[in-house]
């Protein structure tokens, strides 16, 4: 234990250390009083020049957190008198990083509180810095989410993975399989889409010698491959209805047979599973069985599509960059960053990692700037919206978006978006050929 003021009760900052995470005392004003061995060995010594309020320290702010508009866990604390919990984004020698933060209210002798013990879990689902490895992001939508994924991941509660196409529920399924006591056991995808029936049942279950034309062998199914693992069945919502009562009784009996085996097996396995679609709007159609539904539905986590944070687009196109062209170290200007934020992404992050990797081809240095990106927007993302207030742009580019919307709004249509535009076909090829050539 290491005391900060000097004044403050040995006795009760001993008990810092008696945390298994690093851990400081700090009083009702905010002032860190004491910290534990963890807290020195993870995040570093107390910098003097920052202050030594938890705010000052924790996150360089100059007031408590919940005036720069984040959530305050001891002012939570002060007014519910209970431990409080929140995920952070913390300040630390390394750069920011996410942390669980518990706050636990300690009464005086009188029963008023009196300290507020601060227990900081570091949290390694994600970062807030580039990272090629985590899913990246530090907008609240974002920090929602990897709240969500660090609350569940230790349990072994069936997880339901809701967000558009391209928002990171395989990667989130990932950290969730990482960050899970069955991280040493393999995770096993189930890519769902386009398969049917037969062929589901027996990838999953495996097959028997003479099972089947073609059942040459004895072959094993997912399920063996996933044993004591994280089973992620991709695009649940579009496993055929046959399979789906098959599924059920698989995960409510944990047991189930190869395809022409009367042998019952039995699988241990973590459930998580993701869809893009509207599995309710599917129940009420007919087509997804809500007995099934409720079964994988314990505990859904909603991916934000990537329009609604747009403060994610420069750090994960900045890691994306650095997992597309690691040797090549490419910098993408503020101002290109930007225009990517501005942009609507239909497609997500994936959508944002094609643009990225037409724009690594493109570049004709390693910086990434309005000129390169204007190239990539152009030829094949026409639903992306780019924002009016961006940035003064020349001529020829503000007549390349013009071009480019218009074309999307023909759905590529030349002819018909030449009669808008007023100008004859030849000289709609022409201003196209002008603006595409650098
Ligand atoms: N927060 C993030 N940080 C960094 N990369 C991300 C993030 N989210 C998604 N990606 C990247 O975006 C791409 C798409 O992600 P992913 O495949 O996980 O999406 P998905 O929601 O499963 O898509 P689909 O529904 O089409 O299967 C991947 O290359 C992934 O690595």
């Amino acid at each position: 234990m290491q005391l900060i003021a000097k004044d403050t009760d040995k006795n009760v900052a001993h008990m810092l250390d008696g945390f298994a995470y690093p851990a400081i005392l700090v009083s009702a004003e905010y002032e860190i009083l004491a910290t534990n061995e963890l807290y020195a060995t993870t995040f570093g010594e107390i910098p003097r020049d920052r202050g030594s309020r938890c705010y000052e320290v924790s996150h360089g702010y100059r007031v408590p957190c919940d005036q720069a508009g984040e959530s305050c866990p001891l002012a939570a604390c002060k007014s519910s008198g209970v431990k409080e919990r929140v995920m952070h984004i913390h300040t630390t020698s390394r750069g920011k990083e996410y942390v669980d933060v518990e706050m636990l209210p300690i009464n005086g002798e009188d029963g008023a509180l009196q300290y507020f013990v601060e227990i900081l879990k570091p949290v390694n689902i994600a970062s807030a810095e580039f990272s090629t490895e985590n899913m990246v992001g530090r907008s609240p939508a974002f920090n929602k989410l990897v709240e969500m994924i660090n609350l569940v991941a230790s349990r072994d509660t069936s997880v339901l993975l809701l967000g558009e196409s391209g928002t990171g529920k395989e990667l989130a399924a990932k950290a969730i399989h990482d960050a899970s006591p069955r991280r040493s056991r393999p995770l096993v995808t189930v890519e769902c889409a386009g398969l049917t029936d037969t062929l589901f049942e027996s990838e999953l279950f495996g097959h028997v010698k003479g099972a089947f034309t073609g059942a040459v062998t004895n072959k094993p199914g997912l399920l063996e491959n996933a044993e004591g693992g994280t089973l992620f069945l991709d695009e649940i919502g579009d496993v055929p209805l046959g399979m789906q009562v098959k599924l059920l009784r698989l995960i409510e009996t944990g047991s189930y047979r190869a395809v022409g085996s009367t042998q019952l097996k039995r699988a241990h396995f973590r459930l998580i599973c993701a869809t893009h679609k509207n599995l309710m709007e599917q129940v009420a159609q007919g087509s997804f069985r809500e007995d099934l539904y409720y079964r994988i539905n314990a505990f859904p986590i909603v991916l934000p599509p990537l329009r609604e944070r747009s403060e994610d687009v420069g750090i994960i196109a900045k890691s994306i960059l650095g997992k597309l062209s690691p040797d090549e170290k490419y910098r993408l200007t503020d101002s290109g960053i930007k225009m990517l934020s501005a942009c609507h992404f239909a497609g997500n992050v994936r959508e944002l990692r094609n643009v990225l990797e037409r724009a690594t081809i493109f570049a004709n240095s390693n910086i990434i700037d309005l000129k390169v990106l204007e190239r990539c927007l152009l030829d094949t993302a026409p639903r992306n919206k780019i924002a009016e207030s961006v940035v003064w742009q020349d001529l020829k580019t503000q007549e390349a978006r013009y071009l480019n919307d218009l074309l999307s709004h023909c759905q590529g249509n030349k002819a018909q978006a030449a009669k808008i535009a007023g100008i004859s076909l030849r000289s709609f090829y022409r201003k196209l050929d002008l603006v595409r050539g650098d």
